[in-house]
């Protein structure tokens, strides 16, 4: 192949410092070391994290960088010893690796894994601690061990995860982050049984998501709360049977939810980020069993908070990282659901722009009627 071994210079757009509109720049992405993979992605989606971290609440944020984390794309060049996948293999980028050695893999009990995390931490990639990006030998951080608001990307070899090349790709970017997540936050963190009563704070993409596995998973009640009652249209097709806006009540949320439900839900789901909602999300829960899930990530510096008596009284805080799937074995599988249409991808997607449109995207995500929209790279 023409490129392999080479730089290449293409378009990726840059964050250059928190907050600033992100800035469309011819970027040099320099060939795969060993253990590496440089992948063209021809779609990316905008997850709220991508804002996070643009907003500089992140502590993981280093700037400048190329964020970005839900994509996909094929495998341009590989470097050595890289054995999994080869130059057109239609792949997902993953933020949680999967390297099926470390103790974090090889324990069975989590989907986190320790192998590259180090290093995708500060923005860098694991051989040589240093960036694959830069501009007129400037460096450009990684983000997530991603970055693909680029039109190619280097990452590690467990973090890619291969899938079927009759995929189309500009749908199933959305593997790579909040479809899996949400779903994942039921069947494999809470494990929602069958008649059980579920609420869910948060409405996007995220809580949608939610939504689709706990109908699937045959809870009984699926109460949405959002503050943006335009959610509730899009959310009855997602699963959602009940709609609390808690700006319509006077009385604290969590016990408006424990009012309608006798004493409270079976599980809930966090899927905004902000800590005070974790609380009522935990609050809400019924006493003895009850089980909340944290979802949504929140800013550096903010704590969540509780009487200890909740938990002593039997209710459950947990958290997922996406969705608990482990990404190298499960992405794959979501896809093969997502094309025997048991899950759904199209319906969560409402805008589709050009890179160049990058700051419009952010604009739209920060509108009521926005979940997913998918960027063309090329
Ligand atoms: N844990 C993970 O692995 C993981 C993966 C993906 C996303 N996330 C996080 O999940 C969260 C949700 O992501 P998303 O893309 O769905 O975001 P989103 O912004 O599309 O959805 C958030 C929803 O919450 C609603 N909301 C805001 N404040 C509220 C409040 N006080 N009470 C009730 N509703 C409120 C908004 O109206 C919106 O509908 C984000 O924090 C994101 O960073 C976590
Ligand atoms: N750097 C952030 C971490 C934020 C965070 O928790 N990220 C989630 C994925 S969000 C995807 O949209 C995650 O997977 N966390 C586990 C991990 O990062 O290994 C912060 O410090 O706030
Ligand atoms: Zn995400
Ligand atoms: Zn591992």
């Amino acid at each position: 192949m023409a490129t392999q071994g080479q730089v290449i210079t293409c378009k990726a757009a840059v964050a250059w410092e928190p907050n600033k509109p992100l800035a469309i720049e011819d970027v040099q992405v320099a060939p795969p070391q060993a253990g590496e993979v440089r992948i063209q992605i021809l779609f990316t989606a905008l997850c709220h994290t991508d804002a996070y971290t643009w907003s500089g609440k992140d502590p993981e944020g280093l700037f400048p960088c190329i964020l970005g984390h839900e994509a996909a794309g094929i495998v341009e060049s590989v470097g050595e010893g890289v054995t999994e996948v080869h130059p057109g293999d239609h792949v997902i980028p993953c933020y949680q690796a999967e390297c099926r050695e470390c103790k974090f893999c090889k324990s069975g009990k989590t989907n986190l894994c320790g192998k590259v995390r180090a290093a995708t931490g500060v923005g860098v990639m694991m051989n040589d601690r240093k960036s694959r990006f830069s501009i007129n030998g400037t460096p450009i951080y990684h983000f997530m061990g991603t970055s693909t608001f680029s039109q190619y990307t280097v990452v590690h070899d467990v973090s890619v995860a291969k899938i079927d090349p009759i995929a189309p790709l500009e749908k199933v970017c959305l593997l790579g982050c909040g479809v899996p997540t949400g779903l994942g936050a039921v069947w494999n963190t809470a494990k929602v049984e069958p008649g059980s009563i579920v609420a869910i704070f948060g409405l996007g993409t995220v809580g949608l998501a939610v939504a689709e596995g706990a109908k699937s998973a045959g809870a009984s009640r699926i109460i949405g709360i959002d503050i943006d009652s335009k959610k509730f249209d899009t959310a009855k097709n997602f699963g959602v049977t009940e709609f609390v806006n808690p700006k319509d009540h006077d009385k604290p949320i969590q016990q408006v939810i424990v009012d309608l439900t006798d004493g409270g839900v079976d599980y809930s789901f966090e899927c905004i980020g902000n800590v005070s909602v974790m609380r009522s999300a935990l609050e809400c829960c019924h006493k003895g069993w009850g089980t909340s899930v944290i979802v949504g990530v929140a800013a550096s510096g903010q704590e969540i908070s509780t009487r200890p008596f909740q938990l002593v009284t039997g209710r459950v805080w947990k958290g997922t990282a996406f969705g608990g799937f482990k990404s190298r074995s499960h992405v794959p599988w979501l896809v093969d659901k997502y094309l025997k249409k048991e899950i759904k991808v199209d319906e969560y997607i409402t805008h589709n722009l050009a890179l160049a449109q990058i700051n419009e995207a952010f604009h739209l995500m920060h509108e009521g009627g926005c979940f997913r929209c998918v960027l063309k790279m090329a």
